[in-house]
């Protein structure tokens, strides 16, 4: 069976990549792409980068033409914009993994005060699956919408979940201290992105006001069983792409120098059969998953923390790789295709 996928938002640089990792998908083809503005237009004219590899000319949306000629949307809008279309198309019959926030959080407030918007389907918050095969797979192998997750948290929840269910690590003592490429802002114009405001500089940015601060308590809290309370640091730093994560953490009890090697078993045991997520030995680097779907991530200890390095690309395991990852797992393919 060949899915058939339809890219809504297609003129962003999540729908950018979803395209791109389309061309070489041997069990899934790109049939629709929508734009508001720049329908009518081949995507190519868009997206220049795809000339010669993947075509097809821009559409406005139209939820019941998805639903008759696609399998499944992939929904690249922003957050509230998202979660209007994706019930618009979830209405119309239409799979749906939406790349948003929208449908991530499980409590409405959390969600209602951290996004200062009224959610537009409030009946499918906390009903909605978390798109992280690692933990979630057979919910998402049968969801009707799956709520992809953020760039930040996969790089946060990675490394954490499995440490604090095993009951390795404090629970309320860790920070999390981000790093991102400008890709990660979208591609739309702001001040902040501009080339002269990014090159040569690194600043931390929401400090103490992330909207990926919640979403990582949650579903690390969700995953492990346990609450957990964290301090999310995230900044911008002069790269196209990546994620380095950095998060300093306390051990529980007394495993002292042995605690590293705990760690590095207990992620060993969670993730060993799961295709892209790697224990590494080196001190992982953006350039060593760039472009690709993989996670890399290690524990060294320092003085009495222990600190997790975790490294992953943001356009891909970040967003639109995993999207493809969870659309696999939808229609019973290998997680792997299309993104080896
Ligand atoms: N960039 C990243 O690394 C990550 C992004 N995400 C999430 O994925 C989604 C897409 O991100 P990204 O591709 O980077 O964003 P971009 O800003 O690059 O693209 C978003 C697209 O959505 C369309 N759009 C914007 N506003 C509206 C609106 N009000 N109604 C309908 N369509 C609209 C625009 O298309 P047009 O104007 O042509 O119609 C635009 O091209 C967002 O929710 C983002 O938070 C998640 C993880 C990582
Ligand atoms: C570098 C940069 O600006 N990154 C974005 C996060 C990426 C993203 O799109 O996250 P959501 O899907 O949760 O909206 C930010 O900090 O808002």
């Amino acid at each position: 069976m060949s899915v058939k996928v339809a890219l809504v938002g297609a003129t962003g640089y999540t729908g950018l990549e979803v395209a791109r990792r389309l061309v070489g998908h041997p069990d899934a083809n790109l049939v629709l792409a929508t734009a508001r503005a720049d329908a009518g237009k081949q995507i190519s004219q868009v997206h220049p980068s795809l000339a010669g590899l993947i075509d097809c000319q821009l559409e406005k949306l139209d939820p019941e033409s998805i639903a008759k000629r696609c399998d499944v949307a992939m929904c690249c809008l922003p957050h509230a914009a998202s979660a209007e279309t994706c019930q618009l198309l979830c209405q119309a019959g239409v799979r749906v993994i939406d790349f948003s926030a929208d449908f991530r959080l499980s409590s409405l407030p959390v969600y209602e005060s951290w996004y200062s918007v009224t959610h537009p389907w409030p009946q499918r918050v906390g009903r909605t699956v978390y798109g992280m095969p690692e933990f979630f797979a057979d919910e998402i192998a049968t969801a009707d919408l799956v709520a992809n997750p953020g760039c930040y948290p996969t790089s946060a929840i990675l490394p954490l979940a499995p440490l604090i269910k095993a009951g390795l690590i404090e629970q309320n003592d860790i920070i999390v201290d981000s790093k991102s490429g400008v890709s990660g802002a979208g591609r739309s114009a702001k001040v902040g992105t501009l080339y002269c405001e990014t090159n040569e500089s690194i600043a931390a940015y929401a400090v103490g006001q992330h909207r990926h601060q919640p979403e990582i308590e949650d579903l690390v809290g969700r995953i492990s069983g346990e609450p957990i309370e964290v301090v999310f640091t995230p900044h911008l730093t002069p790269m196209n792409r990546g994620i380095l994560s950095t998060i300093y953490v306390r051990g529980k009890g007394d495993a002292g120098e042995t605690l590293v090697p705990m760690i590095h078993q207990c992620w060993n045991e969670i993730y060993q059969d799961k295709p892209f997520v790697h224990v590494v030995d080196h001190l992982p680097a953006t350039g060593h998953v760039s472009m690709t779907n993989h996670v890399q991530m290690t524990a060294r200890a320092a003085g009495n923390r222990i600190v997790l390095i975790c490294a992953i690309d943001n356009l891909a395991k970040g967003a639109s790789g995993a999207a493809i990852q969870n659309m696999n797992v939808m229609f019973g393919l290998d997680q792997a295709s299309g993104l080896r």
